[in-house]
């Protein structure tokens, strides 16, 4: 203990460098040390990240990963040590990012945020100024990224047919999405581990969605925890829950009821990530963390650094079923959604199940490549509902690519009920935080509100299928990629003179 009376009862970071192995390992969390030792094997990253800070201060490499409250819900209290003297802690040299310094320029010379005039500005300027690692981990999509393209470029092969001399004086952009009133149809989707962009995290986009009057859908894999996600609401301000369902479903209970006792207002559960997508960017990137055991492909020797995603998600039940909706119906009076359908059968089946709605949505690319677009998705749904009559029997949500108002319009004549948007808002909080946020969301508004007249709308019941021509979406003319590793290694057939040597 330190001698120094003032900080009689503390530990010195020389005691907790006594404890930095399998056998006995501390580590050292926002000023206090925790006996991990027994937790190791527990820790859905794998027992390497942890061994890697043994003895040390971790909490740098902790904070955007966990929640706040993590080690209270998951170490047991006879765990927590106590208080360190941090004074007597060696802080470890750090790893020297070599990009670092060049970043610092960049950040200095960025535009400054009234330069931004659509949502693709805040993409080239969060490109510049992140940390690679952070960027790698929200810009990466699945395998070669076809269908993370291909959610954008689908917007282009839909066309409007404009209607002319109808009054549009004054544009209605609200509508309802589960009942709750919006100033406009789009929601902030869930995305993971916000404070890899921006040290304050979710709590950023909470405060954009309420000066803006949309939902916030907040993700499971938070960095800031589920409650102060939601104290940072305010009003009447509402918020949904996405969900990954735990394999524990006692724990995925317990976060369904506490989330319906904070208000939430609709459970989204994520259906298309039965295991994470392999992302490369993330995998390739700084972020060493071991991969989680799911992804265990032989022994502790076996490199496993999968990136951020894989390293949290190895909770997730890969067993989720049809036959597990019921009991989701019988755990709470909330409205669920199932996020991540992506064909018109699994739509049918959903009302039949008895859910409240679906997101066609392939998680922004981020899961099976070469899954079609959302946008594609509820062009194949619509028609077929109101074939059958069932229109109304379910709400649509659609998210991925969304980068424009005439995009989320082009959702709303197809039939949705609102469209989910991701990316944009974590590029515009990395660059900008706040004012970032509220600017990406005005922009928008002011986009919807001139497109609305141009089509000759003045209000969201008015949009349908008339107004757009959907003839070119099912060609699949995505900028595929040049198959660079069949290339590199091709061996065209030997030809004369090679037959001579
Ligand atoms: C960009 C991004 C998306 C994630 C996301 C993290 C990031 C950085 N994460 S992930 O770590 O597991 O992949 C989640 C998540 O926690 N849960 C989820 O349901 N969707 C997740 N999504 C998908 C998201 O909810 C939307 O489906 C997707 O972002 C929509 O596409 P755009 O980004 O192009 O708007």
């Amino acid at each position: 203990r330190s001698n120094n009376n003032s900080q009689a009862t503390k530990l010195t970071g020389e005691e907790v460098a006594k404890h930095s192995s399998r056998e006995s390992c501390w580590v050292i969390l926002h000023g206090k040390a925790y006996d991990v030792t027994d937790f190791l094997d527990d820790h859905p990253g794998g027992p390497k990240i942890i061994l890697k800070y043994a003895g040390k201060d971790a909490t740098e490499e902790y904070e955007p990963i966990h929640p706040p409250d993590t080690v209270d819900k998951f170490l047991d209290k006879s765990k927590h040590l106590g208080e360190v003297d941090m004074g007597t802690v060696k802080q470890e040299a750090k790893e020297e990012d070599p990009d670092e310094a060049e970043r610092q320029e960049r950040i200095k010379t960025m535009p400054i945020l009234e330069q931004c005039f659509n949502l693709m500005d805040f993409e080239a300027v969060a490109k510049r100024v992140m940390k690679k690692s952070a960027w790698a981990y929200y810009s990466s999509g699945a395998d070669d990224e076809i269908t993370m393209r291909e959610n954008h470029s689908a917007y282009h092969k839909i066309w409007f047919r404009p209607r002319i001399l109808h009054n549009v004086e004054k544009v209605d952009l609200s509508t309802t999405m589960l009942g709750t009133k919006v100033d406009i149809p789009f929601y902030v989707t869930a995305t993971a581990l916000g404070k890899l962009g921006n040290p304050e995290g979710e709590v950023i986009l909470t405060r954009g969605a309420k000066k803006h009057n949309v939902i916030q859908m907040i993700p499971t894999l938070a960095s800031c925890s589920f409650d102060e996600i939601v104290d940072a609401k305010e009003g009447d301000q509402v918020q949904w829950l996405q969900l990954y369902v735990n394999k524990d479903r006692a724990i995925t209970k317990r976060i369904i009821e506490h989330a319906e006792k904070r208000g939430c207002k609709g459970l989204f559960i994520t259906v298309d990530a039965p295991q994470l997508g392999r992302r490369e960017k993330d995998m390739r990137s700084k972020f060493s963390d071991v991969g989680s055991s799911i992804q265990n492909t032989g022994g502790d020797n076996v490199d496993r650094s999968q990136g951020a995603a894989r390293a949290i998600s190895s909770f997730i039940d890969p067993a989720l079923q049809w036959s597990d909706i019921p009991w989701f119906l019988s755990v709470t009076k909330m409205p669920i959604i199932l996020k991540g359908v992506q064909r018109v059968e699994d739509v049918l089946l959903a009302i039949s199940a008895g859910v409240h709605g679906v997101v066609l949505s392939n998680h922004g690319g981020r899961q099976l490549d070469f899954a079609r677009s959302g946008i594609e998705v509820l062009a194949e749904v619509m028609p077929e509902l109101r074939r059958l009559g069932l229109q109304d029997k379910i709400e649509i949500y659609v998210d991925g690519g969304v980068r424009r108002a005439t995009d989320i319009i082009k959702a709303m004549c197809l039939g949705a009920k609102g469209v989910g948007i991701g990316r944009p808002f974590l590029y515009a909080m990395s660059a900008y935080g706040l004012p970032g946020v509220d600017r990406a969301m005005q922009l928008l508004k002011d986009e919807m509100e001139m497109n609305m007249r141009l089509i000759g709308c003045s209000s969201i019941d008015q949009l349908g299928p008339e107004f757009v021509d959907t003839r070119g979406l099912s060609m699949h003319t995505a900028a595929v990629p040049s198959d660079t590793l069949g290339l590199n290694v091709y061996d065209p057939l030997a030809g004369p003179k090679e037959k001579a040597k």
